[in-house]
């Protein structure tokens, strides 16, 4: 697909607006494969204009409708392999033997169907884009298969695309799994967990990490009427149905980062985004606390978050982003702007997200002349030859988080041009537009 370029502009140093942002891709995800699990009896409200959230609802409503699941994909052979038919819709001849499901870049969406899917007792084969095929999944493959489905690797080992096959009979209700790769595995295995005729007893080997997404879907489950326990390493959730309820899905957190670097980055700032609370399931609302050590004010009434900006000298020198990696590259990025030598730790996850985001980040910070220098577990920020250019192109490696992170530095920068603009679309679709809302220029680069 054609990528496209935009170049923005911002006049002066003040932002003023309201910005309704859409509603948080993780919540969503979570809601709609609840929804899908309960059959219907717990709807979804607030539904996220996310692609990545668009796509799995897409896919949940195809299957339960019957059909074949994104029937672009659909191929239908004959005894000997053959293909006779794909790309349709309307299959009555010939066995099928394999839908393919592709994902394209979302990651939430793979793990949650990896271990939603063997339960529809259908043989199908779950891929994603390129950048998908090299996050791994082993994780999540070896529990399921314990669990007792048959699940067998199309390409490399420990990677989509994976086949699973009809089949699925229940073998133990016991697994243990390891927590530190990705929060995702777990949320997947809980989330299909109470609907597993003999329930399911998880114990997390190692550190957990993203831990605050492990507790949304719990504190969602137990909305949707799902009980759990949580003893020390070790979650169960006993086999339970679902109860007819909603689910509210928030606006989004980390959307809401990204208002908070803008804010960060200018003189003056006077921002409302509706909807957003101090009581949130999403860790991401942590930005209101790392955002206050660069002088943003966060102020909850009139059912949302004002925020204001009062310049001050940044104290805060260690930044844990362990239960916030989605927060890692915003909160890098204005350190790095504002020339504030802070450290960072918990950045582990972060090589195998939607690019290896350590080296974009590098490669990228490199073009104003800050080093984001790897000790062991800990980055330092190297400011010491910073410089702002008069331009500067950001390339976005495929990773909405590249695009929105850098764009705030078109406050300091006056001609920033971002790769692909279309990629913020994955988890905030409406991010330029609303960049517009508050007095930046978004030009198309005519190719
Ligand atoms: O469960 C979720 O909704 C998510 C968990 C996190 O992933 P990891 O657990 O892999 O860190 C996060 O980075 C991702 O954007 C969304
Ligand atoms: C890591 C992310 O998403 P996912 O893992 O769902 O692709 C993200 O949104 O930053």
């Amino acid at each position: 697909m054609a990528k496209h370029n935009i170049i923005l502009t911002k006049q002066g140093k003040t932002v003023k607006g309201t910005i309704q942002l859409t509603g948080s891709k993780s919540e969503c995800n979570r809601a709609l494969v609840i929804g899908a699990l309960s059959k219907g009896k717990v709807k979804v409200e607030n539904m996220s204009d996310a692609a990545d959230a668009v796509t799995l609802k897409t896919i949940l409503d195809l299957q339960e409708q019957g059909v074949p699941p994104l029937m672009v994909n659909t191929q239908v052979v004959d005894e000997h392999g053959a293909i006779i038919k794909s790309n349709g819709p309307t299959i009555t001849q010939g066995r099928t033997v394999s839908h393919e499901i592709n994902i394209g870049p979302a990651g939430t969406a793979m793990r949650f169907l990896t271990a939603y899917l063997p339960l529809l007792n259908k043989t199908i084969t779950l891929t994603g884009s390129e950048r998908m095929q090299q996050r791994p999944i082993g994780v999540l493959v070896d529990a399921m298969r314990k669990l007792g489905s048959n699940i067998e690797y199309v390409k490399n080992e420990g990677f989509p695309p994976i086949k699973i096959h009809e089949g699925f009979a229940q073998q133990t209700n016991r697994i243990s799994i390891k927590g530190d790769i990705s929060s995702q595995y777990i949320t997947a295995l809980l989330l299909i967990a109470s609907s597993l005729p003999q329930g399911l007893t998880l114990e997390i080997e190692g550190e957990l990490t993203s831990r605050p997404y492990v507790e949304m879907t719990l504190a969602m489950l137990r909305q949707a009427g799902i009980q759990h326990t949580w003893d020390a390493n070790t979650i169960t959730i006993a086999n339970q149905i679902f109860a007819e309820t909603a689910l509210l899905v928030e606006p989004d957190w980390s959307a809401a980062s990204y208002w908070y670097s803008i804010a960060a980055l200018s003189d003056e700032a006077e921002l409302f985004l509706p909807g957003l609370t101090s009581y949130s399931l999403q860790g991401d609302s942590v930005i209101t606390e790392l955002m206050a050590n660069f002088g943003i004010t966060s102020v909850f009434k009139d059912g949302g978050v004002y925020l204001t900006k009062e310049p001050k000298p940044v104290q805060r020198k260690i930044f844990d982003l362990k239960e916030c990696p989605d927060l890692a590259q915003t909160v890098i990025v204005v350190c790095a702007a504002l020339g504030h030598e802070a450290s960072f730790t918990g950045l582990e996850t972060l090589k195998i997200k939607e690019t290896d985001r350590i080296l974009a980040l590098q490669t990228e910070l490199a073009k104003i002349g800050v080093k984001l220098i790897e000790k062991g577990q800990v980055y330092k920020l190297d400011c010491s030859e910073k410089q702002i250019p008069q331009r500067m192109f950001v390339n976005t490696y495929d990773d909405h988080r590249m695009a929105m992170a850098f764009a705030p530095l078109a406050i300091l920068i006056p001609k920033l041009e971002v790769e692909d603009a279309d990629v913020v679309e994955k988890s905030y679709p409406a991010f330029w537009k609303d960049l517009i809302k508050v007095g930046f220029e978004v030009t198309p680069v005519i190719q």
